[in-house]
């Protein structure tokens, strides 16, 4: 076991206000090991703290040490009261114990006799670790921490704005922070508290639909990783989240087959982890094999939509144009081999109301700076949500209550100069869908929850078809209305060939033959949706080119030139 007087980079001393605490006896480096420590004590995997076996268990290894150490054991702090020397030692070992990860199940924390006096700070120089290849507890610089100077640790799980560090510092560990991080004068912390929430946001939006939110919206979900690792670097601090966040990245990489950033996230993970958890950590090993080949990891193969070979890392470009080509910054959907009708299922153009912007930053995933040096939308977007109820409040102010693609609920409030009387009223019912072009979020004053406030009259539409009835066009307009590798599918009969025949009334669907066409009228309900699709509004929504924006797109959305049918009578006619 090393202990402070065998190891001079550090000495056990009173640090004022802190009890006991770690200084630096000389400048230790950003990366150097501080401290490698094997448990004087281990907690057994139990329920909860009042069970037999935990207290049992600590007697026995405390009246095994030896008496200095024992001394040493003793001296540990304990928050909790105690009338004998049983609950003494329980108190002191669930005061200072550290997380164990024993892979046999056996322990859950451990006491150490100089990692459990390091004190905690918000912006903590030092990263402690328990590292499950060599069964020890290590404690790495994060950063060059200089002589006489206390070396932290961050004691919570998460990182989180102030009011709730410190309150969970307070009932947990007793104390009031008082680090730098604590003491930011209001518009700086301020500012930190937003990065910190923005980053915890992020982390609910990363992993909310895990793998089927990859692959299903790479791009989107990349953003988001895009977007937490800048805030990371933004608040200047060095965090387990930030290698985390890289290979998510890397992950999303991965799973489409883009091998060659892959390589990159992973390489920067690794670095990271290298710096606080060291060469020898279960990380550093697993993750140093998976850069090497990326192909290797199990969501390799999963798509090829962005396939690359780790060879495929552009040599020649400078910083900025590096990272916009690692992030996929070009702001151009990823190529796909279908000619492209959007899919209303899409995240990044039809974004949930979670994932919307809100209102009062300037997101980048929907934001950039324009020539003008003003920031401008980077593309188009559109809310869909289903009405739910219709609301005429006080004033007449009309108030929509959606559901949107997560089943969320949001309220919809109209600022418009008719309140929302300017609408069709007819198509103001329940279990109508309504599209909202640039949707972002809003905090009304008199609503605890967050909706969205309703300006411009030009950019709302209602669809007489549910969320749902939507989503089931937008899978057959994926289906019969593209041309995959040059193949059309027959909306009638399902089968593929290259000289089909469009539908004259919305000239969406394919078609072999008259057959065809009636079976798809008759019997796959294209009646229906034929008619949905002489809207041109609904139309607009699959043939906008989303992705690029010059001016705001506005209801009547009118996009599509060869869209002369819309007087055609009701059956089925052919180009
Ligand atoms: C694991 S012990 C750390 C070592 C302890 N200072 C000692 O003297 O043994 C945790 C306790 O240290 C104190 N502590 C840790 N960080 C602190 C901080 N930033 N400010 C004040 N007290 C702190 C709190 O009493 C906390 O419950």
């Amino acid at each position: 076991m090393q202990r402070a007087e065998d190891n001079p980079i550090y000495a056990v001393q009173e640090v004022p206000g802190k009890g006991k605490g770690l200084i630096a006896l000389r400048k230790i480096r950003k990366g150097t090991r501080i401290l490698c420590e094997e448990p004087l004590l281990t907690l057994p995997q139990v329920g909860d703290q009042m069970d037999p076996e935990l207290l049992a268990s600590i007697i026995r290894q405390v009246d095994a040490l030896t008496e200095d150490q024992r001394q040493i054991f003793l001296s540990l702090h304990n928050l909790h009261p105690y009338t004998n020397d049983a609950e003494r030692y329980l108190g002191i070992a669930c005061t200072v114990s550290l997380p164990i990860d024993d892979p046999d199940g056996r322990a859950d924390g451990g006491v150490f006799l100089d990692a459990s006096r390091i004190n905690h700070a918000c912006d903590n120089n030092a990263q402690k670790y328990w590292n499950t290849n060599i069964q020890r507890h290590t404690v790495h610089a994060l950063e060059d921490i200089d002589e006489g100077k206390e070396i932290t640790v961050y004691y919570l799980r998460t990182r989180r704005k102030r009011e709730i560090r410190q309150a969970t510092l307070r009932s947990d560990f007793g104390f009031n922070c008082s680090c730098r991080l604590c003491s930011l004068p209001p518009d700086e912390n301020q500012r930190s508290d937003k990065r910190l929430e923005e980053i915890h946001r992020l982390d609910g939006l990363i992993s909310k639909d895990g793998l089927r939110g990859i692959l299903l919206d790479p791009l989107w979900v990349l953003r988001y990783v895009d977007r937490q690792v800048r805030l990371y670097n933004e608040q200047g601090q060095d965090d387990v989240g930030l290698p985390r966040a890289l290979l998510d990245a890397a992950q999303i990489a991965i799973a489409h087959g883009d091998l060659a950033r892959a390589r990159v996230f992973v390489e920067r993970a690794v670095s990271r982890w290298r710096v606080g958890l060291g060469d020898d950590s279960k990380e550093v090993v697993e993750n140093r094999t998976l850069a090497e080949d990326p192909s290797k990891h199990r969501l390799y193969g999963l798509s090829n939509k962005w396939r690359t070979t780790v060879e495929d890392v552009p040599r020649d470009l400078d910083l900025d144009d590096f990272e916009d080509w690692l992030w996929r910054r070009d702001n151009v959907e990823p190529t796909t081999d279908v000619e492209t009708l959007a899919n209303l299922r899409t995240r990044t153009t039809f974004p949930s109301f979670s994932s919307l912007p809100n209102e009062k930053e300037i997101d980048i995933v929907y934001y950039e700076r324009k020539d003008t040096g003003a920031f401008g939308p980077r593309r188009h977007w559109c809310f869909l949500a289903e009405i739910v109820d219709v609301v005429m409040l006080l004033q007449s102010r009309l108030k929509l209550e959606l559901k949107d693609i997560d089943g969320r609920k949001v309220d919809l409030l109209f600022y418009t100069p008719g309140r929302g009387v300017e609408l069709d009223h007819t198509r103001v019912q329940k279990g109508y869908t309504v599209a909202l072009l640039y949707a972002e979020r809003h905090k009304f004053r008199f609503e605890p929850q967050p909706g969205i406030r309703h300006e411009d009259p030009s950019r709302i539409k209602i669809f007489t078809t549910s969320l749902e009835g939507l989503f089931a066009l937008s899978d057959e307009v994926q289906q019969y209305s593209m041309d995959h590798k040059g193949l059309k599918t027959c909306h009638g009969c399902g089968k593929k060939g290259t000289s089909l025949n469009k539908c004259a009334r919305c000239s969406f669907f394919w078609y072999c033959d008259k057959a065809c066409q009636v079976a798809g009228w008759t019997v796959k309900g294209h009646k229906v949706n034929c008619t949905h699709l002489r809207d041109p509004d609904l139309r607009g929504l699959f043939e906008l080119r989303w992705n690029q924006f010059d001016s705001y797109a506005r209801f009547p959305l009118r996009t599509s030139a060869d869209f002369q049918t819309l007087e055609s009578p009701i059956s089925p006619t052919w180009i």
